[in-house]
């Protein structure tokens, strides 16, 4: 068996407790063998000074959107996509794809980010990147049907199905899929119905954008005499494995429908505040035992990808929703970054102890913005930033140590990644 051994530093438990405990792992198995007092290790990664935590889940993004990122800023929703994002996509190309994924992957293995869930176009380039990358990732082709005669847009539904049987547990299992329907509004009701019964036969979740904003609310309400989730449920698309990004305006009987059926929500807060979609009721599902997990939403309307900026957005955006300062704790934030996301997306991760995968980030606490050290569960949520990550590691496998990434070469990816997205827009005539 090959070990690696995480020591010296102390380890962030699951119930949010923190001691100082060396870590154990088998390479192989991709698993955590033991937490505790000074284990050895065939290869060591130095964590004094270190908290070790598990890999943050990023459980809603469009991860090549990192070639749009600061392309449109400060507009609405609608507008933003329709006049600016939804022209720019048109162009894309596979190559594209493929460099935005790169460098959205290395920005997250830096921040500590060891699985995330993709909605996006040529998931094949996407599942790619993954595989070399290696982080773990639920992969999606979205789908839509705005803007698409029937034919296309059935076609797009079942592009997306086909996507999903294609690549569920490629890499090694590293990647697992989902049927993705764009959204409630966006997509036909035939078509939603469509895609939550393939998903049911492919055995993969369903995962969609729904109640963001108040404008896709209330049609529904009006053409469905219904609020968007019970009438999504009724489309078959509210099972324990199937999750939603957003989620802003819910109402007391869509939570309660969500707790009830194990629907998954991804917040979004950082999107949610550039975009003025609203505050999401967190601390109301958290209340009512919905399973929650954290999403930064593409680069474009956030505008990075580090989990610890939406960890501190969650917590004060929470309270500011709930207008009460003890809603959305820190351990709460941290809670939904790690295990409640990965709850969410069905990975088997989000938890530092013996027998779960072996993924997880080392935090440097040696800085001044995290001294002194009084708790560090509130500095992960409120002062530690993704720059801080010391060593990443996925699947027992160190994908960055001492701030070095080791799977992807960072200047070219940049390089690529700043060549493409200059041709894109130039192509777009943005
Ligand atoms: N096959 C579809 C692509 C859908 S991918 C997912 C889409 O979600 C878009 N997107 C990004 N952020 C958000 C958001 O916050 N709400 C809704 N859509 C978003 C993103 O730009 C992308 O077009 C097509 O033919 O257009
Ligand atoms: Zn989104």
């Amino acid at each position: 068996m090959q070990t690696l051994s995480i020591r010296g530093g102390r380890v962030l438990r699951p119930d949010m407790s923190v001691a100082e405990a060396d870590v154990l792992v088998d390479r192989e198995a991709g698993e955590i063998l033991a937490v505790g007092p000074t284990l050895g290790g065939d290869e060591t990664l130095d964590a004094s000074d270190g908290l070790v935590i598990p890999g943050l889940v990023n459980a809603h993004t469009h991860v090549a959107m990192t070639l749009l990122r600061g392309h449109a800023d400060d507009k609405p929703l609608d507008r933003w996509l329709r006049e600016d994002i939804w022209p720019v996509e048109a162009a894309l190309e596979p190559e594209d794809i493929e460099a935005g994924a790169e460098l959205g992957v290395l920005e997250m293995i830096r921040s500590g980010t060891t699985g995330f869930a993709d909605m996006y176009f040529e998931i094949d380039r996407t599942a790619d990147v993954v595989e070399r990358a290696g982080l773990r990732a639920v992969l999606g082709h979205g789908a839509i049907s705005a803007g698409k005669d029937d034919e296309a847009a059935r076609a797009d539904i079942e592009e997306s199905v086909e996507m999903a049987r294609r690549f569920d547990g490629a890499a090694g299992g590293r990647i697992s899929t989902a049927v993705m329907p764009h959204s409630l509004t966006t997509v036909t009701p035939e078509l939603l119905e469509l895609a939550a019964t393939e998903a049911a036969d492919a055995g993969v979740p369903v995962h969609y954008h729904a109640n963001e904003t108040v404008d896709e609310v209330e049609p529904i309400v009006e053409e469905r005499g219904a609020r968007p989730l019970e009438w999504a449920r009724d489309l078959g698309l509210c099972g324990s494995e199937d999750f939603f990004a957003h989620g802003v305006h819910l109402d007391d009987a869509e939570i309660e429908l969500l707790a009830e059926t194990g629907t998954g929500v991804v917040h979004c807060p950082a999107s949610n505040m550039k975009l003025a979609s609203g505050m999401a009721p967190i601390q109301r599902l958290l209340d009512a035992g919905v399973a929650v997990g954290l999403g930064t939403d593409g680069a474009a309307s956030n505008n990075d990808l580090d989990l610890f900026d939406e960890m501190r957005d969650a917590a004060m955006l929470g309270k500011l929703a709930a207008d009460d300062a003890s809603a959305v704790a820190a351990p709460d934030a941290v809670r939904m970054a790690t295990a409640g996301g990965a709850a969410v997306l069905g990975l088997d991760a989000g938890r530092i102890e013996a027998g779960a995968a072996a993924d997880f980030a080392v935090v440097d606490l040696d800085a001044p913005h995290l001294t002194p050290r009084h708790d560090p569960v509130s500095h992960l949520a409120y002062a530690a930033r993704g720059s801080d990550v010391r060593h990443t590691v996925c699947d027992g496998d160190v994908l960055m140590r001492d701030r070095e990434v080791l799977t992807l070469d960072e200047a070219a990816v940049m390089e690529r990644a700043t060549d493409r997205a200059r041709a894109l827009l130039e192509r777009a005539g943005a």
